[in-house]
């Protein structure tokens, strides 16, 4: 195991798990079964561009107060940067640094032509007035406004972001350019460029590969029963798509804790709860209270972390009872986590996979705004499907030449395609 040091300036992560040491694992891991050299692996544990930059902006009540907003650009082989923008408290440099990579092998897995990038702010935005998040989202923009651009790095959502934040950002950066740029971010509203489809894609996503994996099972979604943590962009949409597929959803959460019916949640009314409750589940009338921690190993047929990274670690991977593991978010299951459910013969569904159809649908939406033709909803849902279950196939296929389990096919694949890149293109000398 590596522990990886990063050519900046750290806040350090507060959690145990260092997500980055973590990241340059995986790809150790992914390097050693494709025989890369060593040079290859010290190119790619570190990120091509790191910038932070502050955020000062004057808070509804007159208090200046003044933020870091980090982007990681980690690899650009492929194509422009390409990633989400996360705002939550716990941001660090160091996980949007691992986001970041996760991003060029989810790329690079799915074929489409981008490279890694993330962006992060330390906040909780809940905690913020509409007016100070604009004013920090705009500011953030600005800072960056030379590192980004629909051709150098093409921010999206992420956790606590969403189509507004893209809209901010997107008016912020034309403004600063002189005309309008649609293409320099994804996940926009459809007023200024936006695609069908983009608000549900990720979940949409996990729900084909949950369905496709269940398939090569024997097993169909119809009373299958879920249990969700996270119940935002990604949760919310994968519990609703599941559920309309037959699946039964046994329980959801959101940051506070979540609620639990054996007999099946009532998603549509969950999520009309969640709606006027500010985006929480908790307190949702008949259903049953339940922490985050408990939800993780309720008995169940399929287990989608839809939240943040390391819920299921070495501490907590004994009690985990759901027999498919579907990473809704990214790197929800440590390495060594991951390497005690496949010796139980748990199929666990990784995030470079399973949570692709958000970067895929922002894929097409570039492409819609590159050639002014806007494709109706049904267009870009088989698109997305068909780029989707053709990667769970080819990670599949992997798997089994390999008789590797389904994380390491993913980035053999992912990891392998950067790599014949870099040295096709002579940047390996
Ligand atoms: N938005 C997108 O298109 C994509 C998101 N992802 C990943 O999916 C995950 C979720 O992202 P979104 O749904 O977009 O975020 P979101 O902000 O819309 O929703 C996050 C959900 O997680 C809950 N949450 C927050 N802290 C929590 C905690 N400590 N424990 C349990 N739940 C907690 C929130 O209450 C909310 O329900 C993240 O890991 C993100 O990186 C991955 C691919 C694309
Ligand atoms: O839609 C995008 O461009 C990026 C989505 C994202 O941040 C992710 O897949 O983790």
């Amino acid at each position: 195991m590596v522990a990886t040091s990063l050519p900046f300036v750290e806040t350090q992560s507060p959690a145990h798990i260092c997500p980055y040491d973590q990241a340059c694992n995986y790809l150790e891991w992914a390097a050693k079964e494709l025989k890369l050299d060593a040079g290859i692996v010290e190119i790619l544990s570190h990120p091509r561009k790191v910038v932070t930059v502050s955020i000062p902006i004057k808070m509804d009540n007159g208090e200046v107060r003044v933020f870091a907003g980090h982007r990681v650009q980690h690899s650009d082989i492929l194509g422009p940067y390409k990633g989400g923008i996360r705002y939550h408290p716990a941001v660090t440099l160091r996980e949007v640094s691992a986001l970041a990579m996760l991003m060029t092998w989810k790329c690079a897995l799915l074929g489409i032509p981008y490279g890694g990038g993330k962006g992060g702010i330390p906040i909780d935005p809940k905690k913020f007035s509409v007016g100070e998040l604009e004013r920090i989202s705009r500011r953030y923009i600005s800072e960056l406004i030379k590192d980004i651009g629909p051709s150098v790095d093409i921010p999206a959502p992420d956790m606590g972001t969403s189509a507004r934040e893209m809209a901010w950002m997107m008016d912020t950066y034309s403004v600063n350019v002189g005309h309008s740029v649609p293409g320099v971010v994804t996940g926009k509203p459809l007023s200024i460029g936006g695609s069908l489809g983009r608000e549900m894609a990720t979940g949409r996503g996990v729900m084909i590969i949950v369905r496709e994996s269940l398939k090569d099972h024997g097993i169909s979604l119809t009373g299958v029963r879920i249990a969700i943590q996270g119940f935002g962009n990604v949760g919310g949409a994968a519990a609703e798509l599941l559920h309309q597929a037959g699946a039964k959803i046994i329980a959801v959460s959101s940051g506070a804790g979540g609620i639990f019916a054996e007999d099946g949640l009532d998603i549509s009314a969950v999520k009309a709860y969640a709606a006027q409750n500010r985006r929480s589940v908790v307190g949702f009338p008949t259903a049953k209270a339940i922490s985050n921690a408990d939800l993780l190993t309720l008995p169940c047929d399929v287990l989608i972390p839809a939240a943040l990274e390391n819920q299921i670690t070495e501490e907590n991977v004994h009690e985990i009872k759901a027999q498919f593991i579907a990473e809704a978010a990214n790197g929800p299951v440590t390495l060594e986590a991951n390497q005690v459910l496949e010796a139980r013969g748990v199929t666990v569904l990784p995030d470079i996979l399973a949570n692709a159809g958000g970067v895929v649908v922002s894929y097409l939406e570039w492409v819609q705004g590159l050639s002014y033709l806007f494709w109706d909803e049904e267009r870009v849902n088989k698109e997305m499907e068909y780029l989707m279950v053709q990667a769970y196939h080819k990670v599949m296929e992997e798997a089994k030449t390999r008789r590797v389990n389904l994380r390491l096919a993913a980035y053999t694949l992912g990891v392998g395609r950067v790599a014949q890149a870099l040295t096709d293109r002579g940047l390996y000398p």
